[in-house]
């Protein structure tokens, strides 16, 4: 954790003296993060494919937009797009940022590490169906998923932290 300046030479932590609004201290405060972090996902074109459940209609597109390879002529995984048996086959746990995005605006994520479970799913469902390293989709599902990692992890080490600092202080009465 990086040091917050004088008073931590201690080593004691004073970080969250005083209101729980600043952000170091709020264990609320994840929740902001992910719907930013949600947002900046959305923005990108990386995350096209990924905002809807995968299905028959929508996948087709993706079929001439595959890797350079010459095999991208033939659709990676079958002939025709019958992404819908297929993908239900191969994928046990279909999830996508449309179903993260609603989870999380209810209120239905406890902490942000349920957060980071689900978003990483919709990752892993796509390292799972790929049978082509090159293919387009693969490639953008890598750069989502590096972009999210670097992000993900301040929110939960800050989340830990507001947690912990919770436990730490002297209980308040009321
Ligand atoms: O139909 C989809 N999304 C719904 C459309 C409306 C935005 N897909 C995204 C998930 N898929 C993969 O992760 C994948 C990995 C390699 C290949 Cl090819 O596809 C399958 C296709």
């Amino acid at each position: 954790l990086d040091s917050d300046g004088p008073g931590t030479s201690s080593g004691r932590r004073v970080k969250c003296r005083g209101r729980r609004q600043s952000l170091k201290c709020n264990p609320d405060a994840w929740k902001k993060q992910c719907k930013e972090l949600l947002s900046l996902i959305y923005e990108r074109e990386d995350s096209e494919p990924f905002r809807q459940p995968a299905d028959l209609l929508s996948y087709p597109g993706y079929q001439e937009q595959e890797g350079e390879s010459s095999e991208s002529v033939v659709p990676e995984r079958q002939q025709d797009s019958s992404l819908s048996e297929d993908y239900q086959d191969v994928i046990d746990t279909p999830v996508d940022f449309s179903t993260v995005k609603e989870t999380l605006e209810a209120g239905n994520y406890g902490s942000p590490l349920e957060f980071y479970k689900d978003v990483r799913q919709i990752f892993n469902n796509s390292k799972a169906y790929t049978s082509n390293k090159k293919s387009r989709i693969y490639s953008m599902m890598l750069r989502l998923s590096a972009l999210f990692e670097s992000r993900i992890k301040n929110i939960i080490s800050e989340y830990k932290s507001a947690i912990q600092s919770q436990k730490r202080r002297r209980p308040r009465y009321r």
